[in-house]
């Protein structure tokens, strides 16, 4: 039920005249140099600032010339390979090193880290009656929003949430990572009992815990994971923590730090850009995509059945009709994204010999054939991989990670990235960002009411 209570036909005329009064001719953007998505014109980005915390490295610019290269991703001078594969090799978790990394800008020694920990562990509670009277209540069939909403309300639990001092902005931001695992998985069994008749269970927090492994004891019935299991969450977790500050999310939160506005309106800001489907939702479309291609495709070892179909999503006929193969494409990364790269090994690893194995090697095709079949259908030579989002919810559905917390898991993660973006923005900025856009409406004469 839409609690709208404006009729069909009224929305339709009251459209109309929007659309009427709202066209921009798209030849307008080229006259008056406009830069469409912060873009330039051969799809870098306009430099929008400087930061400390992470390279995004996708394409060299060679005499003017943008050259396709692997993608490498590094945070704080640290490449995410060296971070994940070191992690793996002490046998250890790696999440809680980074986020640490990413706030304060370098790793930690061993008794920084336990402390860090810690930290971390004692502020995974939430605050007495928030469960209830914020969680329990008006639920969301969609967790994205009700973890929005959920940071927004951690301001008014705050004893002093207009406090700008780095001390507590530190504070507040270790809070908010440490909690929002467990905002997420309480407004899951939430929206499971509400939604979906199923049973609520709240197992308490075991302080000895990872993330990754806390978010799977907690969604578990039985608490049950075996020490794989949360070690390929907690790559999921050190992936996606971090990607620049240009990215649509963490952009979102720098602009309303230079406002400002407190951090709560930042983070829930940052979430609910990272929800949209071409940015973190993307995992969410994959998913649905994967399934609609198992659907339409007889013979999934069949790649012209395959491309047939594929041709039909970019040709805007099959699928959501968007004319977009999700999980496929990047503004930076031009021949690979390194997130995609390790993410499709382990899915790999994880599938083979399983009844995952045909599914993975479907999903494997969409990433080969797309580029050129994109190339050909666009008529561009505009160099195309899969994203991180192309394997990541494939895992998960692998580790039994519901849809419904595909994109909630990336924001856990990058909730870490966001806070070192705020702390950068408050600390470096310094000026409130506020681009410009050309005015085209020109003047009217006020016309009385009863003369229109
Ligand atoms: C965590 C993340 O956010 S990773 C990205 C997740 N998003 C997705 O997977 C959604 C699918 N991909 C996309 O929409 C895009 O590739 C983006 C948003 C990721 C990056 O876009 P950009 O590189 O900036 O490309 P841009 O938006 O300029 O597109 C250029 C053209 O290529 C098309 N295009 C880009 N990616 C795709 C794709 N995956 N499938 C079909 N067409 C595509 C665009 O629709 C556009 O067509 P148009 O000129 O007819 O409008
Ligand atoms: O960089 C981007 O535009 C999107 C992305 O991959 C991310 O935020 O992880």
């Amino acid at each position: 039920m839409i609690y709208s209570m404006i009729n069909n036909a009224a929305r339709s005329l009251l459209c109309e005249q929007f659309i009427a009064n709202n066209t921009i001719d798209p030849k307008l953007y080229d006259r008056y140099v406009v830069k469409r998505g912060l873009r330039n014109s051969d799809g870098t980005g306009v430099m929008a600032g400087l930061t400390n915390i992470c390279n995004v490295h996708g394409y060299v610019v060679n005499e003017g010339e943008k050259s396709p290269i692997q993608g490498q991703l590094i945070y704080r001078g640290y490449n995410i390979n060296d971070l994940v594969s070191n992690a793996q090799k002490e046998n250890r978790f790696g999440y809680e090193e980074i986020v640490y990394l990413l706030l304060m800008g370098d790793l930690p020694n061993r008794e920084e880290l336990t402390a860090f920990k810690g930290m971390m562990a004692e502020n995974r509670p939430l605050p007495n009656n928030f469960f209830e009277d914020m969680i329990l209540k008006a639920p969301s069939k969609n967790i994205m929003n009700k973890m929005a909403r959920a940071i927004l309300a951690l301001y008014s639990y705050d004893d002093n949430p207009e406090n700008r001092s780095p001390e507590y902005e530190m504070a507040t931001a270790i809070s908010i990572i440490s909690k929002l695992p467990n905002i997420m998985v309480s407004a899951y069994q939430v929206k499971k009992r509400c939604y979906d008749g199923e049973s609520l269970f709240m197992h308490p927090l075991i302080p000895t815990h990872s993330t990754a492994e806390m978010i799977l004891s907690a969604l578990r019935p039985d608490r049950q994971f075996t020490e794989e299991e949360a070690k390929i969450l907690d790559l999921l977790l050190m992936l996606h923590a971090e990607h620049g500050g240009g990215n649509n999310s963490t952009f979102a939160c720098r602009v309303l730090t230079s406002s400002g506005t407190d951090p709560y309106s930042a983070y829930s800001a940052a979430i609910g850009s990272l929800k949209g489907p071409r940015h973190g939702g993307a995992n969410l479309k994959v998913a649905a995509m994967h399934q609609c291609i198992k659907d339409n495709v007889q013979n999934w070892e069949d790649e012209g059945e395959i491309a047939d179909f594929l041709t039909k999503i970019l040709n805007k006929e099959a699928f959501d009709h968007t004319g977009l193969v999700y999980g496929m494409g990047h503004a930076v990364y031009t021949l690979s994204d390194p997130r995609a790269v390790i993410l499709r090994e382990n899915a790999k690893k994880m599938a083979e010999n399983t009844e995952f194995e045909r599914e993975y090697k479907l999903l494997e095709a969409v990433e080969r054939l797309t580029p050129e079949l994109f190339k050909k259908i666009k008529g561009s030579d505009k160099a195309m991989c899969a994203n991180v989002d192309m394997y990541s919810g494939f895992v998960y559905s692998m580790l039994g990670i519901p849809e419904d917390l595909y994109t909630p898991m990336f924001a856990v993660s990058r909730m870490a990235g966001w806070c070192a973006h705020r702390f950068e923005e408050l600390v470096t900025g310094k000026r409130i960002i506020r681009p410009a856009y050309k005015a085209i409406s020109g003047e009217k004469k006020y016309i009385p009411l009863d003369e229109r």
